[in-house]
């Protein structure tokens, strides 16, 4: 009875006077481990209290934050909407959710081949020809007569020159501005170290005159106008106050410039693809999306096909074919939905696919001088004996060429992703030009893709665009893209 007793009343801890006395193996572990002291249960039931509370805490945690995401996304949902209605209004203060990512047509390693399907019933074979930049062939992606039928609507629209040449208007220029000899030689003096090297000259003299000095012309030319008194290659300051502003243009124009010194040596035209236009035409552009993966909206956006020629001795330096882009930059076909008027403008375009229409007799590769290199340093491109870029001279020492093959189609992205998938910095190693025609006749095309490394710019240009054609009143017959949604944003 009492060890009954003493293990019921074993109520350790309370408060009670009259606790029935433990027996003494009990007490003994009691005392030894202080399991049955007050403290000890304060503490426990301390835990278990918090216990619990963080566990209720949990749950309303992931309740509420569930219901948070939730109405965020409605919220989101509903302020896209209500974008896309006010952006009727005004186009220009609408954020566009980037809910769409660019596709981008995976190299896996030069010389991979993969297998499109372009034309109902046809399957063509696509080659990678290089990973920087992103490059890829396909054997006859145009018949024999499609190749034909661009060659003949191009001589019917008729060709123009690719460059013409430019007089300058540079005396007036430095008239006008008040320039003294310094101020100019400044300006040339790109990496200022106090003289003009001849790659300062030579660059100069391409970029705004379009004339393609090559080192031995410029010896001549500094010859003729006994500018480099020391013979050392360079000009100082001295020497530079010795020549008038124009003394290159004027002994140059009194040579004669010739169409082989010019920095592109073609003649081309512009053909639309649009509803209206030939079959083979729309055809191509039907093709271009396909390959491309692209919506079709971008395409239809994009410039007409450009069809060049190029008679025998016949050449394009080689070039990027969209520039880099700036915060500053405008892209030429977004221009319109631009809302600051910018002094940088470059014709971003993402995708060039390029056509061969006819198979050349000699020359006139396409030449990628830096395709695959490990890295891209622009001040080598010009060394004194190799000048990479002359595509006169020099083709042979270009990493990459592409023969032109009758119905071949080579396309490759100027610009990288931005890693969220739209438009990112432009691909140095996507520089290309056309080597000299040697022997016949060169006809290609070009499609170029353009979309604006600015979303918002390019949603905003693509609504405008919607909004335009619907208030047209032949919108439905004239759109080659789809209407129906009245927001050409959202086919993107
Ligand atoms: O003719 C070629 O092979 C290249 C043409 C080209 O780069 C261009 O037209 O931009
Ligand atoms: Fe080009």
């Amino acid at each position: 009875m009492t060890g009954t007793q003493s293990s019921q009343g074993g109520e350790v801890g309370t408060s009670g006077s009259a606790t029935l006395p433990l027996n003494p193996q009990t007490e003994r572990l009691c005392n030894k481990t202080s399991i049955c002291s007050r403290s000890y249960f304060v503490v426990v039931m301390v835990f278990f209290h918090v216990y619990i509370i963080n566990v209720i805490a949990l749950l309303f945690y992931v309740h509420y934050s569930s219901g948070q995401e939730d109405d965020s996304r409605s919220r989101d949902a509903q302020n896209s909407d209500h974008s896309r209605v006010n952006s009727r209004d005004a186009p220009s203060k609408v954020e566009y959710q980037r809910d769409f990512s660019l596709p981008r047509i995976e190299g896996i390693r030069v010389g991979h081949v993969q297998k499109v399907s372009l034309t109902p019933g046809k399957e063509h074979l696509m080659r990678t020809l290089s990973m920087k930049p992103l490059l890829f062939e396909i054997p006859n992606f145009l018949s024999e007569d499609e190749c034909q039928v661009v060659m003949q609507l191009a001589q019917l629209k008729g060709l123009m020159e690719s460059q013409l040449m430019v007089q300058g208007d540079h005396e007036e220029l430095v008239k006008e501005l008040n320039l003294s000899p310094e101020e100019i030689f400044n300006l040339l003096d790109i990496n200022q170290d106090g003289q003009l090297q001849q790659t300062e000259i030579l660059t100069h003299s391409r970029v705004r005159d379009g004339i393609w000095l090559t080192p031995d012309t410029l010896t001549e030319i500094y010859a003729g106008l006994k500018a480099d008194k020391n013979g050392d290659g360079l000009l100082s300051i001295e020497e530079f106050r010795l020549l008038s502003s124009d003394a290159f243009q004027r002994f140059l124009q009194q040579q004669g410039v010739k169409k082989s010194q010019l920095v592109r040596n073609s003649r081309h035209t512009w053909l639309y693809q649009g509803e209206g236009t030939h079959k083979v035409l729309q055809d191509i552009k039907k093709r271009v999306i396909k390959l491309t993966r692209l919506p079709p909206v971008l395409v239809d956006l994009s410039e007409p096909l450009q069809v060049v020629r190029y008679e025998e001795g016949g050449h394009y330096h080689a070039h990027h074919d969209s520039g880099p882009v700036y915060p500053e930059t405008a892209c030429t076909h977004t221009r319109l939905a631009a809302n600051t008027s910018t002094p940088f403008e470059t014709s971003c375009r993402y995708i060039t696919v390029l056509f061969y229409l006819n198979s050349v007799e000699g020359g006139g590769e396409t030449a990628f001088p830096v395709a695959d290199n490990r890295t891209y340093d622009e001040v080598s491109l010009i060394q004194n004996d190799v000048d990479l870029l002359d595509t006169r001279r020099n083709c042979d020492k270009s990493n990459l060429r592409v023969k032109p093959t009758k119905g071949k189609a080579v396309f490759w992205y100027n610009y990288l992703s931005d890693g969220k998938g739209w438009v990112g910095e432009q691909d140095e190693y996507a520089l290309h030009g056309g080597c000299v025609v040697t022997h016949g006749t060169k006809w290609v095309a070009n499609k170029w893709i353009n979309i604006d490394p600015d979303y918002q710019r390019q949603a905003r240009y693509q609504q405008l665009v919607s909004q335009q054609l619907d208030n047209s009143d032949d919108d439905s017959s004239t759109v080659s893209y789809d209407t129906h949604s009245s927001n050409a944003h959202q086919d993107l």
